[in-house]
């Protein structure tokens, strides 16, 4: 426990947090803050102090599931508000790995290895997320099941509208005309696709993985009658044919790995017709290549890694894809994981009642986990659009708020 003392004394300077031992021994770390509640954890036992010295965030995060870290006060956001934000990325914290050089060179082999997603891997890793159960995504996500960050034009907006404008910023960058021919790789649950034939009449070919997304999709493309226009098929994006004018890609690249980022692109490129655009929507981190910690690799995206700029342009310039227009969204990624959070907790019985108290205190880990990593750690949300032909485009970035306000007024 002393080394344990030692570690919070030194790392918890701002906002309190109580530890509870498992023989009553209280200590108390930091000092109050406004902005924070104080947290109480209580060690169930005295493996947990250990497990987290040894392996902090799988430790700390198997102690939770487990029910053998217990929080008395306050939440698990909280806690891991709290520790992150004394550790906060601006200041050095996080991403430690990364300064030492051995370690980064270390840390990219492993990462390199994980995360060579063969076709049945890719199949395996995406069943094992997105066929959870439509109803577990019902329970947390907006109504049109958008499961990537949103865009949030005021923080205060819901989630709803934050979703629909996420679609619409989108759209605007995708510079579409009727008629088109869209691919969405990684197409979800079918919202984005359905979106742009609306907006735009444009026809769209969605591609997933998983059978449920499938489903879904296919439904909902026939219930608003167009499902001539709009169509869904379990691909693997490798294995995509045709040329398109348009091609978008959200929250789907964190499952492609480093090892094959710049087959990815080949294949975007030659999949997109000469004078296409194409818009990447993909979590990112802003301290150069990392790894995947070891919760998210275990327990929720096995094969995911969350890409540094300097990797995704690396890959996509090698195979000539001009970036013509990057943005980092900062702030919205924390945005919509606080409301799929509080999604959560809302819905708890519901989680607990369809798998069990272990999967539901999981899924908080998770969300939290996240939500910690986007607004204090390393992570952000890059959208980078792409074209072939330098003069595809408007010669200046004035049509983009111009078909934004267009596709906005259309909801
Ligand atoms: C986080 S979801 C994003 C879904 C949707 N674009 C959205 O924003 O809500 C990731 C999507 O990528 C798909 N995916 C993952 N690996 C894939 C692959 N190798 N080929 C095609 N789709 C894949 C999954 O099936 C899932 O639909």
């Amino acid at each position: 426990m002393a080394a344990i003392d030692r570690f919070l004394g030194k790392l918890i300077r701002e906002g309190e947090l109580r530890v509870i031992s498992a023989d009553g021994r209280v200590a108390d770390f930091g000092k109050p803050d406004p902005q924070r509640p104080r947290i109480t954890i209580r060690l169930a036992d005295a493996r947990v102090a250990f497990d987290i010295a040894r392996h902090p965030r799988l430790g700390a995060a198997e102690a939770f599931m487990d029910g053998r870290l217990l929080i008395e006060e306050g939440d698990i956001a909280g806690l891991i508000d709290l520790i992150r934000f004394n550790g906060r990325w601006e200041r050095g914290g996080g991403n430690l790995a990364a300064k030492n050089p051995i370690k980064r060179h270390l840390g990219n082999l492993r990462a390199r290895l994980d995360r060579l997603n063969w076709e049945a891997k890719s199949r395996r890793n995406v069943a094992h997320h997105y066929d959870l159960g439509n109803r577990l995504y019902d329970l947390f996500l907006d109504a049109d099941r958008q499961y990537s960050c949103a865009y949030f034009t005021d923080p205060a907006n819901s989630l709803e509208q934050a979703q629909t404008d996420k679609k619409a910023h989108i759209a605007a960058k995708l510079d579409l005309k009727p008629g088109q021919r869209v691919l969405d790789i990684g197409c979800g649950w079918g919202g984005m696709a359905l979106y742009l034939n609306r907006v735009a009449d444009v026809d769209v070919l969605g591609v997933t993985l998983s059978e449920e997304q499938l489903k879904t999709a296919r439904e909902r493309a026939a219930a608003a009658g167009v499902a001539d226009r709009v169509k869904f098929e379990l691909i693997d994006y490798r294995n995509v044919t045709g040329t398109f004018d348009r091609i978008v890609s959200v929250g789907m690249f964190e499952h492609v790995g480093p090892p094959r980022y710049r087959n990815f692109f080949l294949k975007c490129r030659s999949l997109l017709a000469e004078d296409g655009v194409m818009l990447l929507h993909t979590i990112g981190r802003m301290g150069g290549p990392g790894t995947t910690d070891a919760f998210t690799t275990r327990y929720i995206f096995p094969g995911g890694y969350n890409p540094a700029l300097s990797e995704i342009i690396a890959a996509s310039e090698s195979v000539k894809l001009i970036a013509s227009d990057v943005e980092t969204l900062r702030l919205h990624y924390g945005l919509t994981l606080r409301h799929w959070y509080d999604r959560t907790v809302a819905a708890r019985d519901a989680i607990v009642a369809m798998y069990d108290e272990r999967f539901y205190r999981m899924w908080t880990f998770y969300l939290a986990g996240a939500m910690g990593a986007f607004n204090q750690g390393g992570m952000c949300n890059y959208q980078i659009q792409y074209i072939r032909n330098r003069r595809t485009l408007p010669i200046t970035r004035d049509y983009l708020a111009d078909a934004e306000a267009a596709l906005r007024a259309k909801g």
